[in-house]
């Protein structure tokens, strides 16, 4: 067995080979019944990466985050975060994955604070850890004064950057963001996209931000174009266009989903 598939408690101490990208899906496929809507899906995403999951409405986005966190099993193809098999060592990988789901998932009649203490503790964080690090993250996002607020009190985009914040507690390797920026305005969805895109440059977290809003692919990013259950290309933005012969990633999206149907569902 290679070294960084051991089940050592201490994840800090499990060495990963360079190479091992921070998420490796590889043959990916899942069905409902008889109708296949994850067909042979492989990607990589290394360390410090921002990857767009650029997909239609139905191409499958939820679906792949839902194996990705467990919440589905893998049954055909294999998921690995940080090195870790999800089927063999799902403790280890899920420890290492940040989650914000479509729908926000924070309790609004419990203050900030309060929300960060109960994620770290089924992190199984000690209570002196929870109180630095939720004081780091908050001050980060520029809450540390809301802390003691009830939720429903903030605005939209606070209330998301609060569950990036959570996200960040356990001191995850990957951060999966499910169409995080619906219902916030172009101005807080910007703030939003900065605030993630710094987390990558400086934590060297690997991201993955599934998305079916063109623009919020930058140039740098790593861009996953998913269609139908099927990924079409993958690579940084630049070489996602030149591959396709486009000038921009719209035009790119265009011509590699134009054989296989409508566009309806994305907007540039
Ligand atoms: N529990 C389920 N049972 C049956 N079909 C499902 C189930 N969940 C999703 N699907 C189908 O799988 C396909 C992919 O759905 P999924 O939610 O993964 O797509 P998506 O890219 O996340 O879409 P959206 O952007 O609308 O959230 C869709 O055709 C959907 O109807």
């Amino acid at each position: 067995m290679a070294c960084f598939e051991t089940d050592l408690p201490d994840r800090h101490a499990v060495p990963r080979p360079a190479a091992e990208p921070v998420l490796a899906v590889e043959g990916l496929s899942h069905s409902f019944g008889n109708r296949t809507v994850l067909d042979d899906v492989s990607f990589g995403i290394p360390a410090g990466r921002f990857a767009v999951l650029l997909g239609l409405n139905g191409a499958g986005k939820t679906t792949l985050f839902s194996l990705i966190t467990r919440i589905y099993n893998t049954r055909r193809g294999s998921i690995r975060v940080f090195g870790f098999d999800m089927r063999q060592h799902p403790t280890q990988a899920l420890a290492r994955i940040g989650v914000v789901f479509q729908q926000p998932t924070l309790d609004p009649d419990l203050t900030v604070l309060q929300n960060l203490r109960y994620h770290g503790g089924l992190h199984g964080l000690a209570p002196a850890v929870i109180e630095e690090r939720a004081a780091e993250e908050l001050a980060r996002i520029g809450l540390s004064e809301r802390a003691d607020e009830r939720v429903r009190t903030l605005s939209g985009g606070q209330r998301r950057r609060v569950e990036i914040a959570r996200a960040l507690l356990h001191q995850p390797s990957l951060l999966l963001l499910d169409e995080p920026t619906v219902g916030l305005d172009i101005e807080l969805r910007r703030q939003v996209l900065d605030h993630v895109h710094d987390l990558c440059r400086e934590r060297g977290l690997a991201v993955l931000w599934a998305t079916h809003l063109i623009d919020e692919a930058r140039q740098g990013d790593g861009v996953v174009v998913l269609h139908r259950g099927r990924v079409l290309a993958e690579g940084l933005v630049d070489a996602v266009c030149v591959a396709a012969g486009a000038a921009t990633l719209g035009q790119a999206f265009a011509r590699l989903t134009e054989a296989k149907g409508t566009q309806k569902g994305t907007r540039e």
